[in-house]
């Protein structure tokens, strides 16, 4: 379970959510505070009062895996085996066993073939490709994705959300701007506005109380609009 308790950072203010195991979709509009509450949970940034917890730990002492926006601006190495090992040689593993995670990674992904490519020759999918790839590679038990599809046609996007939902991490937790994925692949959802949460539970119980407004989705469930 992911708990905030009398959270206050910035403009963001939440005094109680608890989030289950599982995948969990965070949406909302422009500016409603779902980068922050991403880095919240990561880690990257601390509150300012109140306490998040996962399962029981904060989030600087849980494993996590952070895929950004902008994977570009995260990339730290150019050959695409050398940025998915970075993570491993970080944490000091020995070189063979490095190696033999990164290669049952890349075959998880579907992405051996770019093993000893140019990262910045790669293309926008591809790269986030890489970077889920290094965002997973230390078996986290959280999962955070900030908008994994917005550079993304709907077919790439379709086939990394079918990458997500079939990897075993206790906790996925990712924004996005496509309520039909959101309420497809999230067996939780949280509403944002303003920097509140302004609605939360099962995405059907949430798009219910958005029935109106442009962030319920007439495509819910999957296939009836
Ligand atoms: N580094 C920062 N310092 C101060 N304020 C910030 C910082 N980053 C974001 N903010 C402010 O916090 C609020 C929430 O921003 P945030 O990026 O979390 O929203 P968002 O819902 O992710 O937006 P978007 O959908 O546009 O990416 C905004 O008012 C923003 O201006």
């Amino acid at each position: 379970m992911i708990e905030f308790d009398d959270v206050s950072f910035r403009d963001l203010e939440i005094p109680h959510l608890k989030i289950p195991e599982g995948v969990c979709a965070v949406f909302g509009p422009n500016g409603s505070g779902k980068s922050t509450f991403l880095k919240l949970l990561s880690g990257m940034e601390l509150p300012e009062k109140g306490s998040i917890l996962i399962d029981g730990s904060v989030p600087r002492k849980t494993e996590s895996g952070y895929l950004s926006e902008f994977p570009d601006k995260n990339i730290l190495f150019e050959r695409v085996a050398d940025e998915i090992a970075s993570p491993l040689k970080f944490r000091h593993t020995d070189c063979s066993k490095t190696n033999e995670i990164v290669n049952r990674v890349v075959e998880k992904l579907g992405i051996t073939h770019l093993y000893n490519k140019n990262i910045k020759k790669l293309s926008g999918g591809e790269k986030v490709l890489v970077e889920l790839a290094t965002a997973i590679v230390a078996d986290p038990d959280l999962l955070i994705l900030d908008e994994p599809d917005s550079h993304l046609d709907p077919f790439t996007a379709g086939e990394i959300f079918g990458i997500i939902t079939e990897l075993e991490i206790t906790h996925v937790v990712f924004c996005t701007q496509n309520m039909e994925r959101a309420g497809e692949i999230a067996g939780y959802a949280v509403y944002m506005e303003d920097g509140r949460v302004a609605a939360s539970g099962t995405p059907a119980s949430v798009f219910e109380e958005l029935k109106g407004t442009c962030f319920y989705p007439e495509n819910f469930p999957a296939g009836t609009g």
